[in-house]
């Protein structure tokens, strides 16, 4: 403890998520905090932290001997082997955590290597290094150790302004399945149908309205990220293969359904989910609600908002600024194209993903959605909410021969994905993962810009606050 009865922090792995807590918790008034990285970081760390009051040990057995709180930051994959290194020198009465996206391996860990007169209250920050963590979800597990713990890991974060949400180990891992690793698998397959079209989205004119907008820029924005990070969610949850190979059924049998002009089957399958996801009748358009609730406490009902995005605040995010000759070249070339709709087979398989896994992506959404979620469910509940939008894309489907070819590519995308994690080969994975994010690599800069900028306004129409599509996210 500090001078000010504060708990000494330490960080083992300073890489994004490592460098934003080290930095927040510094900037909201954690007096003391030890970090490291691998030993051969630690001059490059040194001087990277100069000056910044975060202090730089040589590696993780030294943060562990003298700090009160102990957050490990690293790979999901290189839990084990990190704990069992550094976990044995943790100092007696201390508390541990992880930052890790899936917990099994994590708690694994922990169970095995640290010393049993050491406490575990876990960590999750439900988002990514360069969104801000105002209003966000903190998702705190404890696991092991006096409650008084979970006071001090709380007062630890206070000045993040996060939203608190207590669950078990195993709470995590399910509710993450069916929000993150399943919405990542619909965006990671998207990019690879591109890939292997050798399209790049934006310079279709087909694929540039609202609903297309929120596709292209969190594609852009995962396939910009580190590959480690969806790697493990996907592949060492275990509760994760399920909804991952069910997208991907559901993304084959609406196909097969499509190609094979079975309307009335593919029309009740398609009308049924969104009876069982969204609540919605048959044909018939929702009210839009004057009120609702938002709850966040656990074992209570969670109902949350609609998201009720708009086609034009979707559309102040299109991405690439195409040239004039470029427009009407595109114009002469595709002018059928960007007046046909299209089956949103991405879209029509979530849904149909979460009606069949009896998933209720709106109770998740309250507890522990992420943006890119919260941006997914968006974009589904708007194709989903109005009926002439749902009826044209299930007509497309069955009919159009234009965007047959991206629904192919998808098909086979989606399985190659679902096969990919089936096996848990991380070298596969990378390999998939890199192919395409080399593909769209020059975009990566203003995507992440433009993709932050949608997340915020999005998050803020949300929050009810005024939106302001030019200020950035932190
Ligand atoms: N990025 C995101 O959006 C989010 C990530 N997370 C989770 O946070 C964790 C960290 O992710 P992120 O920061 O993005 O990943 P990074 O790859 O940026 O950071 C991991 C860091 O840990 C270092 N490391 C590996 N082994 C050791 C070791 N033995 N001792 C000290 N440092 C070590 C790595 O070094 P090296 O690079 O040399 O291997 C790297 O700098 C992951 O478990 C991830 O799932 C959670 C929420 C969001
Ligand atoms: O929002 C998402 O799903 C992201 O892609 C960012 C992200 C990645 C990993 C996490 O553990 C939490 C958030």
């Amino acid at each position: 403890m500090t001078d000010k009865n504060q708990p000494i922090v330490g960080i083992i792995g300073m890489g994004d998520m490592g460098r934003m807590y080290a930095k927040r918790l510094k900037a909201g008034g954690i007096e003391t905090i030890y970090v490291c990285d691998k030993p051969e970081s630690h001059e490059s760390l040194k001087k990277e932290l100069e000056g910044t009051g975060i202090i730089p040990l040589p590696n993780g057995h030294a943060v562990s001997r003298i700090s009160d709180f102990i957050i490990y930051s690293v790979e999901a994959a290189a839990m084990t082997a990190v704990v069992r290194e550094y976990g044995p020198s943790t100092k007696i009465g201390a508390v541990v955590a992880g930052q890790t996206s899936v917990k099994a391996p994590e708690k694994e860990a922990f169970e095995k290597y640290l010393p049993a007169d050491v406490g575990i209250t876990s960590v999750h920050s439900l988002h990514g290094p360069t969104v801000t963590t105002e209003g966000q979800p903190l998702i705190i597990i404890h696991h092991r150790g006096p409650e008084s713990n979970v006071k001090m890991v709380e007062d630890v974060f206070r000045s993040f302004k996060s939203r608190y949400v207590h669950l078990s180990y195993e709470e995590h891992d399910s509710v993450t399945a069916n929000t993150q690793a399943v919405t990542h698998a619909a965006f990671l397959s998207m990019g690879t149908a591109w890939n292997h079209s050798a399209s790049y989205p934006w310079e279709t004119a087909r694929y540039v309205s609202g609903v297309e907008v929120v596709k292209v820029n969190i594609t852009l924005r995962i396939y910009s990220a580190k590959w480690h990070v969806y790697a493990g969610l996907a592949m060492l949850n275990p509760s994760a293969q399920i909804q991952i190979q069910q997208y991907a059924k559901s993304v084959t049998e609406l196909f097969k359904l499509m190609v094979e002009n079975r309307e009335k089957e593919l029309s009740d399958r398609v009308w049924e989910s969104r009876e069982k996801v969204f609540g919605w009748k048959r044909n018939e358009e929702p009210p839009i609600p004057s009120s609702s609730s938002t709850s966040t406490s656990k074992g209570e009902e969670q109902i949350r908002d609609p998201i009720l995005l708009s086609e034009d605040i979707l559309n102040q995010f299109s991405l690439g600024s195409r040239s004039t000759e470029q427009q009407n070249q595109n114009q002469n070339q595709s002018q059928s194209q960007s007046s046909s709709p299209n089956s949103h087979l991405s879209l029509l398989a979530m849904v149909d993903c979460w009606s069949k896994l009896g998933i209720r992506p709106y109770e998740h959404l309250a507890v522990a959605g992420t943006p890119v979620f919260m941006l997914w469910i968006g974009v589904a509940e708007y194709l989903f909410r109005s009926p002439t939008l749902l009826s044209s894309a299930i007509q497309a489907g069955l009919a159009d021969r234009i965007h047959r070819p991206d629904d192919i590519e998808f098909v086979v995308a989606a399985r190659g994905w679902s096969e990919c994690v089936s096996f848990g080969n991380f070298d596969l994975y990378k390999r998939r993962f890199e192919e395409t994010s080399n593909f769209f690599s020059p975009r990566f800069e203003e995507a992440t810009k433009l993709g932050g900028r949608m997340i915020k306004a999005i998050q803020d129409m949300q929050s009810g606050k005024r939106t302001d599509s030019q200020s950035n996210v932190q």
